[in-house]
């Protein structure tokens, strides 16, 4: 019997192994359609700029515009001379490569042309290029949409190529890197494998019953396999907005009494004078957003009016947005004056915000917490600390500087915690789309449970496979295609 399960697994698993070959994207097959080149360094002026080209026409481009005219040995740089096929006007002396299909990025046959940088010798080779019949302009990310539609990126891939290009911080740059590696693609097939083996067993005891010598048990190993991806995909849930903090930001809110230093924290951790500083308590009015690199972690970093009542109408309106912002916080950075701890705002702000935040168990809130007494360069140092009865608590003086790398280190752990650690951590879930799937898998796993048909129960297994192949591109349709490809640039 087990000969006949393990047809059906076979059988079952050729579905997502097509993946590896996918053409449904509706992006042009191997071969076909037109030759596309574009600049695909920066714009501007520079030293080297790499302009390539992906199509069939590739190697006669190559040939036409280049001398000597024979194709260079593959993936070996030539120095060659560059003249326009039009004029025979000389246009660079460059390093050309060649690099036949399939062994290339779109798996096409490809062409780099490393040329000189100047304005003129760029616009010069994409003009002798646009010049040569069957090559056109490439459109945003047509290059890598080619490589996606000849299977050499899978769809979670492509999205982490978009995300590297992107990076900005150290973080996002591990995150994408692992992504484009084919992390998460790699851990879809897993589970998807896992659910084509489940739907083996489910099909083998509707075709054979209980009548047949089928092993036994083979629907309870099913369950057992259906109960064990459930609880991963669950844990991968609970995690998924730590994925697309790391992709878009993290929240971190600044917030503290008046005069605590919040605008002169915010300061220093933007390098730069976002806020005013101020003397005068109730300087910061509106909220003041800037995107920072913390610690290696993006972060969207807000500075906010102190929180303190009875004050006029402005000053109530900016207290009212600080509140909200402090509502939609990833990390709380809770300041106060270390040298004014006894007065009324400190207190209150301690037995409201710090103790409400700090009374939640990390489990069940998402909000996390670091507070800082600031202006500890006012703190006499022979005196005693700021006071026994003080939640856990970082020193810090924003004008000296003192405490700063203590602050940073805290910032570090705790980003990490809230954005997921890209060094560590299993693959995270950047973006909402992969959010979408696997929540889409895991209901579907519901129905597969609830199913008293075996017929239903089969087909719940697949449905919850087919989101699971969706996330790494099978079957996608154009519109979701064209949502990923729109964040490449032309040349990429
Ligand atoms: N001695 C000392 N003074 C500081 C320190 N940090 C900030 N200050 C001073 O404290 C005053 C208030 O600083 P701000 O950064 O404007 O404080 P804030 O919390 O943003 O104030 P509001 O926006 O009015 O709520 C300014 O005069 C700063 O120069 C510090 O570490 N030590
Ligand atoms: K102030
Ligand atoms: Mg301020």
């Amino acid at each position: 019997m087990w000969r006949g399960l393990w047809t059906l697994a076979a059988q079952a698993a050729r579905g997502p192994r097509r993946l590896c070959t996918r053409r449904s994207s509706g992006a042009p097959a191997p071969g076909s359609g037109a030759t596309i080149f574009a600049l695909s360094s920066g714009q501007g002026r520079c030293g080297i700029a790499v302009i390539r080209t992906s199509g069939p026409a590739s190697g006669h481009a190559l040939r036409i515009l280049t001398a000597p005219r024979d194709l260079p040995l593959a993936r070996h740089a030539s120095l060659r001379l560059l003249s326009d096929p039009r004029s025979g006007e000389p246009l660079d002396r460059a390093l050309v490569l060649w690099f036949p299909g399939p062994q290339s990025f779109t798996g096409e046959d490809c062409v780099e042309f490393h040329v000189h940088g100047g304005p003129a010798v760029v616009s010069g080779v994409l003009q002798a290029l646009g010049s040569v019949p069957g090559l056109r302009p490439a459109e945003a990310g047509e290059f890598t949409r080619r490589a996606f539609a000849n299977g050499k990126l899978n769809l979670t891939e492509v999205e982490g190529l978009a995300d590297l290009i992107h990076a900005e911080t150290e973080a996002q740059r591990r995150q994408a890197l692992r992504q484009l590696d084919g992390e998460l693609g790699h851990l879809c097939r897993g589970w998807a494998e896992t659910l084509t083996k489940a739907l083996a067993h489910v099909e083998a005891y509707i075709d054979f019953g209980e009548d047949d010598n089928l092993e036994e048990g083979v629907l309870e190993q099913a369950d057992i396999k259906v109960r064990a991806l459930e609880v991963a995909l669950g844990a991968h849930l609970r995690d998924a907005r730590r994925g697309q903090r790391l992709r878009s930001g993290a929240h971190v809110v600044v917030t503290g009494p008046p005069n605590a230093g919040k605008s002169s924290l915010v300061n220093l951790l933007s390098r730069k004078p976002v806020s005013i500083v101020s003397p005068e308590p109730g300087t910061t009015r509106d909220v003041l957003e800037t995107p920072v690199d913390l610690a290696g972690f993006p972060v969207l970093l807000s500075d906010t009016a102190g929180l303190r009542e009875g004050v006029g109408p402005v000053e109530q309106e900016g207290v009212r947005r600080a509140r909200e912002r402090l509502e939609q916080a990833d990390l709380i950075l809770a300041m106060l004056d270390a040298s004014d701890l006894a007065s009324p705002s400190s207190c209150n702000f301690l037995a409201t915000v710090v103790a409400s935040v700090g009374a939640q168990s990390p489990s069940d809130s998402s909000q996390r917490l670091l507070l800082v007494l600031n202006k500890s360069d006012l703190l006499s140092p022979e005196g005693p600390g700021p006071g026994p009865d003080l939640p856990p608590h970082l020193l810090l003086s924003c004008l000296t500087g003192e405490g700063l790398d203590g602050l940073l280190e805290a910032l570090r752990k705790e980003l990490a915690a809230v954005c997921g650690d890209p060094s560590t951590d299993p693959p995270l879930l950047t973006r909402a789309r992969h959010q979408h799937h696997l929540q889409g898998c895991l209901d579907a796993l519901g129905h597969y449970k609830q199913s008293k048909d075996l017929a239903l129960a089969a087909e719940a297994l697949r449905v919850a496979r087919g989101h699971l192949t969706r996330l790494t591109g099978g079957g996608g349709t154009e519109e979701i295609l064209d949502i990923i490809f729109r964040d490449f640039c032309v040349g990429k």
